[in-house]
Protein backbone atom coordinates (compact mmCIF):
# COMPACT_ATOMS: atom_id res chain seq x y z
CA UNK A 1 0.00 0.00 0.00
CA UNK A 2 1.48 3.29 -0.85
CA UNK A 3 1.82 5.96 2.19
CA UNK A 4 1.85 10.00 2.14
CA UNK A 5 1.94 12.49 4.95
CA UNK A 6 0.75 16.27 4.43
CA UNK A 7 1.83 18.90 6.30
CA UNK A 8 0.07 22.38 6.45
CA UNK A 9 0.64 25.58 7.91
CA UNK A 10 -2.55 28.05 8.02
CA UNK A 11 -3.39 31.09 9.68
CA UNK A 12 -6.74 31.70 7.89
CA UNK A 13 -7.25 28.43 6.83
CA UNK A 14 -6.79 27.88 3.16
CA UNK A 15 -3.65 25.59 3.47
CA UNK A 16 -5.68 23.88 5.51
CA UNK A 17 -8.23 23.34 2.81
CA UNK A 18 -5.31 22.76 0.80
CA UNK A 19 -4.14 20.16 2.22
CA UNK A 20 -7.67 18.59 3.03
CA UNK A 21 -7.67 18.59 -1.31
CA UNK A 22 -4.91 16.32 -1.68
CA UNK A 23 -5.37 14.02 1.77
CA UNK A 24 -8.76 13.24 0.43
CA UNK A 25 -7.60 12.09 -3.10
CA UNK A 26 -4.95 10.16 -1.66
CA UNK A 27 -7.71 8.68 0.61
CA UNK A 28 -9.90 8.27 -2.46
CA UNK A 29 -7.04 6.46 -4.24
CA UNK A 30 -6.17 4.08 -1.38
CA UNK A 31 -3.36 5.38 -0.25
CA UNK A 32 -2.73 5.10 3.22
CA UNK A 33 -2.51 8.92 4.42
CA UNK A 34 -1.90 11.46 7.25
CA UNK A 35 -2.58 14.63 7.86
CA UNK A 36 -0.91 17.31 10.52
CA UNK A 37 -0.17 20.56 11.09
CA UNK A 38 3.34 21.88 10.87
CA UNK A 39 4.32 23.13 14.20
CA UNK A 40 3.05 19.96 15.82
CA UNK A 41 5.04 17.63 13.42
CA UNK A 42 8.79 16.45 13.03
CA UNK A 43 9.73 16.43 9.40
CA UNK A 44 11.60 12.54 10.22
CA UNK A 45 7.87 11.52 9.39
CA UNK A 46 8.55 11.75 5.92
CA UNK A 47 11.18 8.98 6.61
CA UNK A 48 8.49 6.88 7.09
CA UNK A 49 6.28 7.31 3.84
CA UNK A 50 6.26 7.34 0.41
CA UNK A 51 5.05 10.75 -0.34
CA UNK A 52 6.12 13.48 1.48
CA UNK A 53 3.63 17.16 0.92
CA UNK A 54 3.81 20.80 2.23
CA UNK A 55 1.57 22.82 2.18
CA UNK A 56 2.51 26.33 3.37
CA UNK A 57 1.34 29.61 3.40
CA UNK A 58 3.79 33.14 2.76
CA UNK A 59 3.78 35.88 4.81
CA UNK A 60 5.48 39.49 4.83
CA UNK A 61 6.84 39.89 1.58
CA UNK A 62 8.30 36.25 0.97
CA UNK A 63 8.66 34.69 4.52
CA UNK A 64 8.24 31.25 5.45
CA UNK A 65 5.38 30.59 8.04
CA UNK A 66 7.08 31.41 11.79
CA UNK A 67 6.01 28.32 13.78
CA UNK A 68 7.36 26.36 10.98
CA UNK A 69 11.14 27.61 10.83
CA UNK A 70 12.62 24.55 12.99
CA UNK A 71 10.26 22.10 10.57
CA UNK A 72 12.15 23.79 7.91
CA UNK A 73 15.60 23.68 9.39
CA UNK A 74 15.04 20.28 9.84
CA UNK A 75 13.57 18.71 6.73
CA UNK A 76 16.89 19.97 5.14
CA UNK A 77 18.75 17.97 6.95
CA UNK A 78 16.95 14.44 6.59
CA UNK A 79 18.35 12.22 3.75
CA UNK A 80 15.19 11.71 2.01
CA UNK A 81 16.48 9.68 -0.83
CA UNK A 82 13.41 7.92 -2.41
CA UNK A 83 11.10 9.78 -1.17
CA UNK A 84 8.63 11.52 -3.81
CA UNK A 85 8.03 15.14 -2.77
CA UNK A 86 5.10 17.63 -3.98
CA UNK A 87 4.64 20.99 -2.40
CA UNK A 88 1.20 22.90 -3.06
CA UNK A 89 0.30 26.16 -0.69
CA UNK A 90 -2.18 29.29 -1.22
CA UNK A 91 -0.90 32.67 -1.17
CA UNK A 92 -1.70 35.95 -2.52
CA UNK A 93 -1.32 37.17 -5.96
CA UNK A 94 -1.44 40.76 -4.26
CA UNK A 95 1.94 40.14 -3.24
CA UNK A 96 3.60 39.86 -7.01
CA UNK A 97 6.73 38.81 -6.39
CA UNK A 98 6.48 37.25 -3.36
CA UNK A 99 3.79 34.97 -4.37
CA UNK A 100 3.93 31.60 -2.54
CA UNK A 101 7.28 31.97 -2.35
CA UNK A 102 7.21 29.83 0.61
CA UNK A 103 6.22 26.83 -1.97
CA UNK A 104 9.61 27.74 -4.05
CA UNK A 105 11.50 27.84 -0.47
CA UNK A 106 9.93 24.03 0.52
CA UNK A 107 10.93 22.62 -2.70
CA UNK A 108 14.67 23.57 -2.62
CA UNK A 109 14.63 22.46 1.23
CA UNK A 110 13.08 18.48 -0.21
CA UNK A 111 15.58 18.83 -2.87
CA UNK A 112 18.39 19.51 -0.69
CA UNK A 113 16.91 16.50 1.72
CA UNK A 114 17.52 14.43 -1.86
CA UNK A 115 13.93 13.55 -2.31
CA UNK A 116 12.55 12.85 -6.26
CA UNK A 117 9.80 15.84 -7.70
CA UNK A 118 6.80 13.90 -8.23
CA UNK A 119 4.63 16.66 -9.48
CA UNK A 120 4.92 20.61 -10.31
CA UNK A 121 4.45 23.03 -7.40
CA UNK A 122 1.25 24.21 -7.51
CA UNK A 123 -0.06 27.94 -6.40
CA UNK A 124 -3.08 28.84 -5.47
CA UNK A 125 -4.61 32.26 -4.80
CA UNK A 126 -6.25 32.36 -1.38
CA UNK A 127 -9.23 30.09 -1.05
CA UNK A 128 -8.98 27.00 -3.36
CA UNK A 129 -12.02 27.37 -6.12
CA UNK A 130 -13.13 24.99 -8.55
CA UNK A 131 -9.90 25.49 -11.17
CA UNK A 132 -7.87 25.02 -7.76
CA UNK A 133 -9.71 21.80 -6.66
CA UNK A 134 -8.92 20.33 -10.21
CA UNK A 135 -5.18 21.32 -10.09
CA UNK A 136 -4.89 19.73 -6.91
CA UNK A 137 -6.88 16.60 -7.85
CA UNK A 138 -4.11 16.38 -10.61
CA UNK A 139 -1.08 17.07 -8.35
CA UNK A 140 -2.01 14.50 -5.92
CA UNK A 141 -2.45 12.16 -8.67
CA UNK A 142 0.97 12.76 -10.41
CA UNK A 143 2.49 11.77 -6.81
CA UNK A 144 1.06 8.72 -6.99
CA UNK A 145 1.97 7.54 -9.95
CA UNK A 146 4.88 8.60 -9.49
CA UNK A 147 5.34 6.19 -6.94
CA UNK A 148 3.96 3.37 -9.04
CA UNK A 149 6.78 3.79 -11.99
C1 LIG B 1 0.64 40.44 6.56
C2 LIG B 1 0.47 39.46 5.42
C3 LIG B 1 1.53 39.23 4.57
C4 LIG B 1 1.40 38.35 3.48
N1 LIG B 1 2.46 38.16 2.62
C5 LIG B 1 2.30 37.35 1.55
C6 LIG B 1 3.37 37.15 0.63
O1 LIG B 1 4.47 37.68 0.75
N2 LIG B 1 3.16 36.31 -0.44
C7 LIG B 1 1.96 35.69 -0.64
O2 LIG B 1 1.83 34.96 -1.63
N3 LIG B 1 0.92 35.87 0.22
C8 LIG B 1 1.08 36.67 1.31
N4 LIG B 1 0.03 36.84 2.18
C9 LIG B 1 -1.25 36.18 1.88
C10 LIG B 1 -1.44 34.83 2.52
O3 LIG B 1 -0.34 33.96 2.25
C11 LIG B 1 -2.70 34.21 1.92
O4 LIG B 1 -3.80 34.94 2.40
C12 LIG B 1 -2.87 32.74 2.25
O5 LIG B 1 -3.97 32.21 1.54
C13 LIG B 1 -3.06 32.52 3.72
O6 LIG B 1 -3.07 31.14 3.97
P1 LIG B 1 -3.81 30.53 5.24
O7 LIG B 1 -5.31 30.82 5.08
O8 LIG B 1 -3.53 29.08 5.17
O9 LIG B 1 -3.27 31.19 6.46
C14 LIG B 1 0.16 37.70 3.27
C15 LIG B 1 -0.91 37.91 4.16
C16 LIG B 1 -0.76 38.79 5.22
C17 LIG B 1 -1.93 39.01 6.15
Amino acid sequence: MITAHVVFATITGNNEDVADIITEHFEDAGVKVAESEISQTDPSVFEDVDICVVCPYTYDEGALPEEGLDFYDDLQELDLKGKIYGVAGSGDTFYEEFFNVAVDKFDAAFKKAGATKGAEDVKINLEPDEDAIETLDKFAEELISKVQK
